[in-house]
């Protein structure tokens, strides 16, 4: 029996500006249980991507689907956890890692997320003062405190050292075992490390591709030539 959809895209189109078109009639679907990647160059609509799946853009024309409902009807967000860029969120976060979880949910349910990714010697920390590894794990651990089925990454690893960044690495290799997972990226080795499949943007036109695929065309997509 085939894998369910956990996201369907169908002939979406998006632009900030009709004069530049960011994602132009793009069709895939992302399938239960995958690691699916997302590769571009700076400004291909890899983050436009995520923000659309999110509901947090809508469509100029097309349609997403999440666990097979039409996102303008879709109300199950306990299902889907987002980790947005670290950058973005971390002068937002004014106090400390404990206030942040308190704000999200009560204690008894976020216990178990603090004690899987090893949290408790950070909560009384401010997050803006973390090292970023350390930050990357609490944004993991909240956009988890609802054990969702679907996973968005934008970046996980950007900026974080190489310790770090193998630290990150394997918690989502084990997340990815019991959900769907879905990453933007830079770090093309990571991505072909993790995802069974890849979406490439920002090429003449965009494709989907096979990780074993992907090494050949990585000249074209980062246009080194
Ligand atoms: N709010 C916005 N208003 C207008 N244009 C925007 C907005 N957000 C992004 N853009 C533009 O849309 C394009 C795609 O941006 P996006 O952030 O989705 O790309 P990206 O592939 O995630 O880039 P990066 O790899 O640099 O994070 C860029 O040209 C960007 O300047």
């Amino acid at each position: 029996m085939p894998s369910k959809e956990v996201i369907r895209v169908s002939n979406l189109t998006f632009y900030y500006r009709q004069e530049e078109p960011i994602i132009d009639n793009l069709s895939f679907s992302v399938f239960e249980g995958e690691f699916f990647g997302i590769l571009g160059p700076n400004g291909s609509g890899k983050t436009t991507l995520l923000r659309l799946i999110l509901g947090f853009l809508k469509p100029i024309g097309g349609k997403i689907e999440l666990f097979g409902e039409d996102l303008r009807t879709f109300k199950d967000w306990k299902r889907v956890g987002y980790v947005p860029q670290r950058f973005y969120v971390e002068r937002a976060f004014t106090g400390t890692v404990g206030e942040l979880f308190k704000a999200v949910a009560p204690k008894e349910k976020v216990g178990w997320i603090i004690a899987y990714l090893h949290l408790e010697d950070l909560l009384n920390k401010q997050f803006i003062k973390l090292s970023g590894g350390q930050q990357q794990r609490v944004l993991l651990a909240l956009a988890l405190t609802t054990n969702p089925d679907l996973l968005l990454l934008d970046e996980p690893l950007t900026g974080l050292d190489i310790h770090a960044q193998e630290h990150i690495e394997n918690i989502l290799k084990e997340i990815s075992k019991t959900k769907t997972v879905v990453v933007v990226s830079h770090d093309v080795s990571f991505v072909l490390r993790n995802a069974s499949r890849i979406l490439c943007l920002g090429m003449q036109e965009c494709k989907l591709v096979k990780a074993q695929e992907l090494k050949g065309m990585l000249k074209e997509l980062y246009r080194l030539h």
